[in-house]
């Protein structure tokens, strides 16, 4: 029997009620210590999914009253005896409400305890689990929403696909290997590759919902740069849609590198507004510069800024140059001015061009459509599944592989033996993921990223 943990579910704070947690065989009768209903009525004799007014008392003490909220295992969040008790909210009283319950014989509850016991009860799979975190920690409604779809399985359903595919052919292969005087049908070459080729078909596609899902959910670094005075600031402005960084006519004014978040579509930029490159003499300035410069080879998105009044000069052409070595969208900008742009040059170099006033706004929505396609956004399908993190990336990359390696194993003519390792190394990947088979230690490093009271 294990222990019955309690903890604060709601954040830190007052606030109009709080919502204290208790998991556990023993939940009804802890609670009942300290919880006195109305009419006297006990939790233990209450159904699932039903609630009571009452007091909170504590040595003789009336503390709060409260709600009693009772779930009945299996049907909870934990699979076990779960109640909820909503006092009011208020650091002091709820604390007070806590310790009652661990007073009457529960545990505190380690961090993410709770969804932990929902996974080792089989209520939720590890990617799941991870999705709680990803929903809690989610900062735009197409990250909340993606989330979302992997809470409700779409990941555990595409990798439960793969994994009664391949568990259904090796099982085939071995019996047909093992039983040669049974009547079992061959496995055809046929019925191998289709196997295979669908198995590494939704694998390919969950490894590609990876990177588009860190766009949603953390961001991608990009650096804007250009020139000096191309209107770099007035475009961080525009898309942070306040005033962030300094903008005037006097060339050079940013020098260092400002750092803001925006929400672009359904894409997370970090964005740095970069001094703006040219040959200096000033010291701080040319700091500036070669920051710049660095920064713009190591980002996840460049955007190139050209004036479209001005003719392009060594400084443009070298940005161009750069423009190759990382996803980049060039941005024309002042086109409400006349053009002296050589603007078929640019579009020659880079294939990504949007033509925009940063100072009126003109052009935004065309700027937010490539930073959406460079994101991959028309491809994302959260509801077909988005693997959340590097955990999960590398558990579908060594089933992928192992495919792979089962299909070339087959292609080359080995045995059904030598297919059958393969698929079943890939097979163990998947159930590492999912967490029907993996340590303590994984098991553990997932929850560890939790809060307390999850
Ligand atoms: N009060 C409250 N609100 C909450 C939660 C909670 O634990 N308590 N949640 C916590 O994250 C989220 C909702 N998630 C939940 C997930 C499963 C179950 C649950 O009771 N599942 C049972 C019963 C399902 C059924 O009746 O069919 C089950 O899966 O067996 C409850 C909440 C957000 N809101
Ligand atoms: N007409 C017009 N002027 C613009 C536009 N965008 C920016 N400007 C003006 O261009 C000047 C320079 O803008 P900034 O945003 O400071 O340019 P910057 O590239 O950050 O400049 P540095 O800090 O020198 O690198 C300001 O006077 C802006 O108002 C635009 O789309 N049209
Ligand atoms: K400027």
């Amino acid at each position: 029997m294990s222990d019955t943990i309690a903890a604060i579910s709601t954040a830190q704070g007052e606030g109009g009620i709080s919502v204290i947690r208790i998991s556990g065989d023993s939940a009804f009768t802890v609670c009942d210590k300290i919880f006195k209903g109305i009419n006297n009525k006990k939790l233990a004799d209450m159904k699932g999914y039903t609630a009571s007014f009452g007091k909170i008392v504590s040595d003789g003490e009336e503390i709060d009253e409260a709600v009693a909220l009772v779930f009945r295992e299996p049907l909870s969040y934990t699979g076990e005896n779960v109640v909820e008790l909503s006092c009011h909210g208020g650091i002091y009283i709820t604390k007070l409400v806590l310790r009652a319950v661990l007073d009457a014989g529960a545990v505190p509850a380690q961090a993410g305890e709770f969804t932990k016991r929902a996974f080792l009860n089989g209520k939720i799979d590890l990617s799941e689990a991870e999705a709680v975190i990803d929903i809690i920690s989610a900062k735009s409604r197409s990250a909340a929403r993606a989330a979302l779809c992997v809470k409700e399985g779409a990941v555990r359903n595409k990798i439960d696909e793969v994994k009664n595919l391949l568990l259904s052919t090796a099982a085939h292969l071995s019996a047909w290997a093992d039983y040669p005087e049974e009547d079992i049908a061959e496995v055809t070459d046929e019925q191998l590759y289709d196997s295979f080729d669908v198995s590494i078909a939704i694998l390919d596609g969950l490894i590609s919902s990876y990177d588009s899902g860190q766009a949603v959910k953390q961001g991608i670094d990009t650096v804007i740069a250009g020139r000096p005075n191309v209107g770099k600031s007035t475009l961080m402005n525009l898309l942070s849609g306040c005033e962030r960084s300094i903008v005037t006519d006097i060339p050079g004014t940013t020098r260092d590198i400002i750092e803001d978040t925006v929400i672009v579509g359904d894409v997370i930029l970090r964005l740095s507004d970069t001094a703006g490159l040219r040959t200096t003499d000033d010291k701080v300035e040319k700091i500036g510069v070669d920051r710049a410069k660095h920064r713009l080879k190591q980002c996840g998105l460049l955007l190139a800024v050209f004036d479209y009044n001005r003719s392009l000069d060594d400084d443009d052409k070298e940005l161009i140059e750069s423009a190759g070595e990382v996803p980049c969208i060039a941005i024309i900008n002042k086109t409400d001015l006349d053009k002296q742009l050589d603007t078929e040059y640019i579009e020659s170099k880079i294939k990504n061009v949007v033509y925009l006033s940063a100072k009126s706004g003109e052009g935004r929505a065309e700027l937010v459509k490539a930073v959406e396609d460079i994101a991959g956004m028309d491809n994302f399908n959260p509801s077909e599944g988005v693997l959340s993190n590097e955990r999960q990336r590398q558990a579908v990359l060594n089933s992928l592989n192992s495919v792979k390696d089962a299909k070339n194993a087959l292609e080359i003519g080995l045995t059904y033996d030598a297919i059958t390792v393969s698929i079943e190394e890939a097979i163990t990947s998947l159930l590492e993921l999912t967490g029907e088979r993996t340590s303590d230690e994984v098991v553990d490093r997932v929850f560890h990223n939790f809060c307390v009271g999850k």
